[in-house]
C-alpha cells in the first residue's frame, strides 16, 4: 500500500536528482497507560508494517520519553524515590524534540536514544529512524508544546478512563519499570494525576480524532488506518502535506 507519491523529487531532464520524502506525521497523545503505544502498534500492524525489519519499515513509531531532559544529581536522587515530576512539561527537552521532528520531516535519517525507566535516564541504546512514509510520535504531552503540535498532519488522543489507566500502570511499572507499589502509588497521587489534569487532559481539544477506550476501539482504528491509506495511495493528497490547523 505504501507508494512513492509523496516523494518531493527535484527533476532535471527527466532525472531525479533528489528524492526527499515528507513523512505523514501523526501525534498520539493521552494519559499514562491509556494505550498510546498499543494503538500505535495496531496502526502499524494494520498498515502491514509491524513485523518488518526497522530499516525497511515505512511506518515508524517514536516515544516522547526519548526526549526527557537529563536530570541534575539532586533531581536524580528525587527521581529514584518517585519524588520527581516526570509529568510536567519542564521534564522534557522541547528543542531536541523539535529538531528531531524537523529532521524527520525533512526526510533525513535520525538516531534517537531509548529511555531507561529503571535509571530515569536516556540509555546507551539507540534507534535509527530511516526516512519513512508515516511517523507516529506518541507521548503524554505531545500536544502540549505548540511548536511540536504545529508539525503534526494528524492528531489522535487516546481517551481511557483514569481507573483503567491506573489499574494498568501499577502492574506495568512494577513488572517493566522496576518500581514497587508504594513508589507507583505515591508518584501517581503526587505528580501523575495532578499533571494529567493540568497539562495533558486540556490538550484533548487539539485532537482531530479522540479514541475512546484506546486499542479496544477497533472501529476508530480501522477508520484512522483507512484515512492514512487514502492519503498515501497513488493519487492521494500526500504530495501536498501541510500540518493540520
Ligand atoms: N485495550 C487494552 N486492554 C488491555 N490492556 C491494555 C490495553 N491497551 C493497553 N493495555 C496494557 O496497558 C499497559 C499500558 O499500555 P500502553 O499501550 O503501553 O499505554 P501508554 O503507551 O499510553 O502508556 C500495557 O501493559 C498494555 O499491555
Ligand atoms: N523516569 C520516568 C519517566 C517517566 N515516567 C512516567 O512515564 C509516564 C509516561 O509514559 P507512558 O508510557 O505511561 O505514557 C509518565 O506518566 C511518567 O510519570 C516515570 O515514571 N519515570
Amino acid at each position: 500500500m505504501m507508494s512513492d507519491t509523496h516523494l518531493n523529487g527535484a527533476k532535471t531532464n527527466g532525472t531525479n536528482i533528489s528524492e526527499v520524502k515528507t513523512p505523514f506525521l501523526i501525534g498520539v497523545a493521552g494519559g499514562t497507560a491509556s494505550g498510546k503505544s498499543t494503538v500505535c502498534k495496531r496502526i502499524m500492524q494494520q498498515l502491514g508494517q509491524a513485523e518488518m525489519d526497522h530499516t525497511q519499515r515505512q511506518v515508524v513509531c517514536i516515544s516522547q520519553d526519548s526526549f526527557y531532559r537529563d536530570l541534575t544529581p539532586s533531581e536524580k536522587a528525587k527521581a529514584d524515590k518517585g519524588m520527581f515530576n516526570f509529568d510536567h512539561p519542564d521534564a522534557f527537552n522541547e528543542m531536541k524534540m523539535l529538531n528531531v521532528l524537523k529532521t524527520i520531516l525533512a526526510g533525513q535519517k535520525v538516531t534517537i536514544e531509548c529511555y531507561d525507566y529503571r535509571t530515569n535516564a536516556l540509555s546507551e541504546k539507540t534507534i535509527t529512524i530511516y526516512p519513512a512514509d508515516v511517523v507516529l510520535f506518541e507521548g503524554i504531552l505531545v500536544f502540549y508544546f505548540q511548536s511540536i503540535r504545529d508539525l503534526f498532519h494528524m492528531k489522535l488522543f487516546v481517551d481511557t478512563d483514569s481507573d483503567t489507566r491506573l489499574a494498568r500502570r501499577v502492574p506495568r511499572d512494577i513488572k517493566e519499570r522496576g518500581r514497587d507499589l508504594d513508589h507507583v502509588l505515591n508518584q501517581y497521587m503526587t505528580f501523575v494525576k495532578p499533571a494529567f489534569d493540568e497539562f495533558c487532559s486540556p490538550t484533548k481539544k487539539f485532537a482531530d480524532v479522540i479514541i475512546p477506550r484506546g486499542a479496544d476501539n477497533t472501529v476508530a482504528i480501522d477508520l484512522i488506518v483507512h484515512h492514512i491509506g487514502e492519503i498515501l495511495r497513488p493519487g492521494g493528497n500526500a504530495n501536498n502535506l501541510t500540518p493540520g490547523p
